[in-house]
């Protein structure tokens, strides 16, 4: 069984990666020939740990391999993982071009069956129009090739890619024949976890719906941390007495300054946009959306208060990430604070263990350090965006000696404000005291 995969991205490369350690051979296809280039040298093209090592065994290995040549990988591999991005477009929708270019292409060389896995978040649907394009392309051949589509979802996250692909909580596989079916099947054999066979259009729904309800849980405990602020209560607490209930859970009811990322916010606008085509209001996921959006906004505000002016203040920006072991910028709640403080006239040093090359491209005026003491140097307020170690692990004491103003806002509550007192700082969390 030799497997294609289509797009070298985040999920392209964790998913070759991880179907060469289980033992087969893998050849990945991308367009972009600098990422093709990089990955045979046995280099990413993003950061993650613990994929370069398994890419470069099974580089020499042969076991995995990387081209452009799209029509000769087609023709040899069995199964096809398509991965390629769904941006959104302007309107929210998810930009299907790239997803219907690769499966156009698919038709116009295979020539023996085929089966193609979408592992690409795409609305609810594509499954049936992009069967349709499929049809066409064979038909414009004069052929009848067999084929089946198959819905694959991904839920690793970023900065975890290597674990959550190995050890996924559940593999959902939408498909609608046995042949496919078996062929999945076989696939996963050695997978530890649970599969769930549905079909095409249940499998694209629960990919949307569980990062949409992953946010949910976000914009709620961030919207309760604005209240509990209010009214001296530690959301912290809260939330751990949250989670114990089971039936609540406790992960992801850490409250900060917004969730970022290339998906949450794609794919919530990206429902909103597939339930308004149908018109059906969805008022909670518009809320969470818009708590998301505003949370910054109510960060920088307090930041503004207790500073009085922002005007030619300097400030140090901890953290420039949409999340710790990343280099992803993607809508990093990071770019949304530094426009507010350059719009209030503020000057910026900021920190970051990797991403600190992306975020200059948007923002040169801003000094990009390489140590987070650096930063703080001359300080009058510093800011955590992102809970890296590099940045939790500063020795806070020395770090209050380089500061003109020990001020403390933390973004992601990852201090202890006791410590943080004690230390001297006046420290301000969200919704955590
Ligand atoms: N990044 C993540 O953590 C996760 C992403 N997803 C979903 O997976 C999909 C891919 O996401 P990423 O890997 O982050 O995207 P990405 O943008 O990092 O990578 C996509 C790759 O596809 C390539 N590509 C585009 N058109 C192509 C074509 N015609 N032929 C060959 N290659 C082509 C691009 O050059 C790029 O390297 C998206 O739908 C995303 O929502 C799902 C779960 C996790
Ligand atoms: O579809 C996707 O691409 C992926 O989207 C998310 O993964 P990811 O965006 O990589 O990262 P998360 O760990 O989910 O964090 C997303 C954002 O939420 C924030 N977050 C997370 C958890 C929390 O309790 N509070 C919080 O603010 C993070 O700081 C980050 O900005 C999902 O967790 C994955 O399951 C999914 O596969």
């Amino acid at each position: 069984m030799k497997i294609g995969v289509i797009g070298a991205g985040y999920v392209g490369t964790t998913t070759s990666i991880v179907l060469a350690k289980y033992g087969y051979l893998v050849t990945v296809v991308d367009t972009n020939q600098e990422k093709i280039h990089k990955l045979n040298q046995s280099r990413l093209p993003f950061y993650e740990e613990g994929l370069e090592e398994l890419l470069h065994e099974y580089l020499l290995e042969g076991r995995l391999s990387f081209t452009s040549n799209i029509e000769d990988f087609i023709k040899q591999c069995d199964i096809l993982f398509v991965t390629v991005g769904t941006p959104p477009l302007e309107d929210g929708k998810a930009d299907l071009t790239y997803v219907e270019e690769v499966v156009s292409q698919i038709a116009r060389f295979m020539d023996d069956y085929k089966v193609i896995v979408i592992k690409s978040t795409v609305p609810v649907g594509t499954g049936d129009k992009l069967n349709d394009i499929m049809m066409k392309e064979l038909s414009k051949r004069n052929i009848s090739i067999s084929f089946d589509i198959v819905s694959n979802p991904e839920f690793l996250r970023e900065g975890k890619a290597l674990h959550d692909a190995l050890y996924p909580d559940r593999v959902v596989i939408g498909c609608e024949s046995e042949k496919a079916r078996n062929i999945m099947k076989e696939l996963y054999k050695d997978v530890d976890t649970s599969i769930l066979y549905t079909t095409i259009k249940e499998a694209e729904m629960i990919k949307y719906a569980s990062n949409a309800f992953l946010a949910t849980k976000i914009s709620f405990i961030n919207e309760l941390a604005r209240l509990c602020e209010g009214k001296g209560v530690n959301i912290k607490q809260v939330a751990i007495g949250m989670g114990m209930d089971k039936r609540i859970g406790s992960d992801f009811l850490q409250a900060g300054i917004g969730y970022g990322g290339s998906c949450f916010p794609k794919d919530i606008k990206a429902l909103l946009a597939l339930a308004s085509q149908v018109d059906i209001p969805m008022p909670i996921l518009e809320a969470v959306s818009y708590v998301n959006q505003t949370q910054s906004d109510w960060f920088m505000e307090k930041v503004k208060q207790v500073l009085g002016s922002l005007t030619e203040k300097r400030i140090a920006v901890l953290g420039l990430t949409f999340k710790p072991q990343t280099d992803d910028i993607r809508e990093a709640p990071s770019l949304r604070v530094i426009d507010y403080l350059l719009n209030n006239k503020a000057t910026i040093a900021a920190y970051d263990p990797q991403g600190s090359e992306h975020v200059k491209k948007i923002y040169p005026t801003v000094k990009y350090t390489l140590t987070p003491l650096e930063a703080l140097e001359g300080a009058d307020a510093v800011l955590i965006l992102t809970e890296w170690k590099e940045i939790l692990e500063i020795d806070w004491k020395h770090a209050k000696s380089l500061l003109s103003n020990p001020l403390l806002f933390d973004g992601r509550n990852t201090l202890s404000p006791s410590k943080m007192v004690e230390l001297g700082y006046r420290y301000f969390g969200v919704g955590n005291f």
